[in-house]
């Protein structure tokens, strides 16, 4: 179940010939499946290429009869094409597409190195091993000697689960998903292998999918008759490092939440007067029944005293959010008595951390299986952040975000997700809808901000990244 009808499936290869045979169990050949794929993917090139003589280069399987229908498309359109096939078709689908081209095929190896605009249809989810290596090497000549190039589905040597290249895989203009969008299409290496993704919907529902793309997610404004407690009370406690929290604690403030109460912390420069102050000796500030979400790590310590502090704010069993220094506080015993409602936002090196250490636990693969494991070995919903982020529930339920600036990659940003998931969990009730609007939101706030910012020069655009979701 998508978290919103905007968040789109990504599928693994096998989920996407599921869909694909569900669809022709329905009654649709699979030749009409690939006439539709080929001609979408043709409009495409045809509109971005308009009559630029054009190579497409085609592969035995079912990719490759994409590429003969996309031939076919591009001179009905008047485009000057060739087609080069590195081999004989070998399914029915790509063979008619073949017969139906009609055309001249030439030989992989054979046909001129110069096109305008070159065509990859060589191989696609059905890849099983790198290409060969001259082929590898004829596919990166022909690609880098044209002045635009396109994927068709995933670029050939691409493996579609892990988005790994199994051999050597040239840089293309455009990748053309077919279908849906498959993993490779969210996973880095793959995406530093196109500049631009488009995904031609060809009608192959994915009922059963559990992950998403993480969209721009709908919010509503307060309630009429809100007031600051029922938008919701976030507790942010400090440490010995005041600056990381009060950055949270400001995340949160603007991220939604009606009340922040910042735990803990004698003085902070340049820290909202809206951000209440509370000692840890007030015991009321940390049982208060009305905290929607409990914020702890940023600025914690790994000492002692921060061991300390996140016991007493566990003890109350409120949603949680655990970042930074409460992770690596975080032991096995500690997990299991986790509350029902808990975000934790390991970046890498904490996720290695916590996860590797739990007994049992198989954690290999992507950012996606190492993050879906995490989330149901731990019961909590985590955040795997990093230049791509996993979103995972303990239902098996994630989203990945894929398109977040790379400017994020700077001192103190995560502390501004963690004030966002706080304020968002208190907001919602939710953790797995709060985490993922959290990471929508930073990537956003962090776009309006342009380049080269400070953590702190996140906080203003987190409104106007808000107002966009309205
Ligand atoms: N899903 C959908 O909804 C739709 C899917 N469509 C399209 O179908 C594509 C999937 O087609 P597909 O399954 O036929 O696989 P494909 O990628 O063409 O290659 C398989 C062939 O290559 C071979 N082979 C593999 N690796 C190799 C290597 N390194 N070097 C050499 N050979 C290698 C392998 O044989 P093998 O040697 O492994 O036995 C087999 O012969 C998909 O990406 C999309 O474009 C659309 O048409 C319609 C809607
Ligand atoms: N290259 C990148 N592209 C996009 N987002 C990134 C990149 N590098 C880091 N981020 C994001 O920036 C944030 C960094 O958080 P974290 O590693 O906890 O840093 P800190 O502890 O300094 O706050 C995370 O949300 C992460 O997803
Ligand atoms: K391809």
């Amino acid at each position: 179940m998508p978290i919103s009808d905007r968040n789109a499936p990504v599928l693994t290869a096998a989920e996407m010939r599921a869909a694909e045979a569900a669809v022709i169990a329905g009654g649709v050949p699979e030749y009409a499946l690939m006439q539709r794929a080929g001609k979408a993917a043709a409009e495409i090139i045809w509109r971005a290429g308009a009559k630029r003589e054009t190579l497409v280069l085609c592969g035995p399987g079912n990719n490759g009869g994409d590429g003969y229908v996309i031939a076919k498309a591009l001179r009905d359109y008047g485009v000057p094409v060739k087609v080069a096939a590195l081999a004989d078709p070998v399914t029915e689908s790509a063979r008619q597409a073949r017969a139906e081209w009609g055309g001249a095929v030439e030989g992989f190896f054979h046909v001129e190195t110069h096109f305008a605009q070159v065509v990859d249809a060589l191989f696609g989810t059905g890849l099983t091993r790198g290409l060969e290596g001259e082929v590898a090497a004829r596919l990166v000549q022909l690609v880098e000697a044209s002045e635009r190039s396109y994927a068709i589905d995933i670029p050939s040597g691409i493996s579609t689960d892990d988005g790994m290249p199994l051999s050597a895989v040239p840089h293309f203009d455009l990748c053309i998903a077919l279908g849906q969008w498959k993993r490779a299409h969210m996973l880095r290496p793959a995406t530093g292998h196109w500049r631009r993704k488009h995904l031609c919907d060809i009608g192959i529902p994915a009922p059963d999918a559990t992950l998403f793309r993480l969209e721009r997610p709908r919010l509503s404004p307060p309630a009429d008759d809100a007031h600051k407690y029922t938008r919701g009370l976030v507790a942010a406690v400090a440490g010995e490092m005041p600056g990381a929290s009060a950055l949270a604690a400001e995340a949160a403030a603007r991220g939604g939440a009606g009340y922040v109460r910042l735990i803990g912390v004698q003085s902070v420069n340049r820290t909202s007067h809206a951000i209440v102050r509370a000692s840890m000796k007030n015991e009321a500030a940390l049982s208060d029944p009305r905290i929607r979400a409990l914020l702890i790590g940023p600025g914690l310590g790994r000492g002692e005293a921060g061991a300390e502090r996140l016991g007493q704010a566990l003890v109350h069993s409120h949603p949680v959010v655990l970042d930074a220094d409460a992770l690596w506080h975080l032991a096995e015993g500690a997990m299991a008595a986790l509350p029902e409602n808990a975000i934790l936002t390991p970046h890498a090196g904490e996720f290695a951390q916590i996860f590797a250490n739990l007994s049992g636990l198989d954690i290999s693969g992507t950012v996606i299986e190492l993050a879906v494991t995490a989330a149901q070995s731990s019961g909590a919903v985590v955040v795997l952040k990093g230049p791509t982020t996993v979103v995972a529930g303990p239902d098996g339920r994630a989203v990945v975000a894929d398109a977040a600036p790379s400017w994020l990659s700077t001192a103190g940003t995560g502390d501004v997700l963690a004030g966002l998931c706080a304020a968002r969990l208190a907001v919602t009730g939710d953790p797995f809808r709060a985490a993922a609007e959290a990471v929508w939101l930073h990537g956003e706030a962090a776009r309006l901000a342009g380049p080269a910012f400070l953590a702190d020069d996140l906080l203003p655009y987190i409104p106007a990244a808000i107002a966009a979701c309205l």
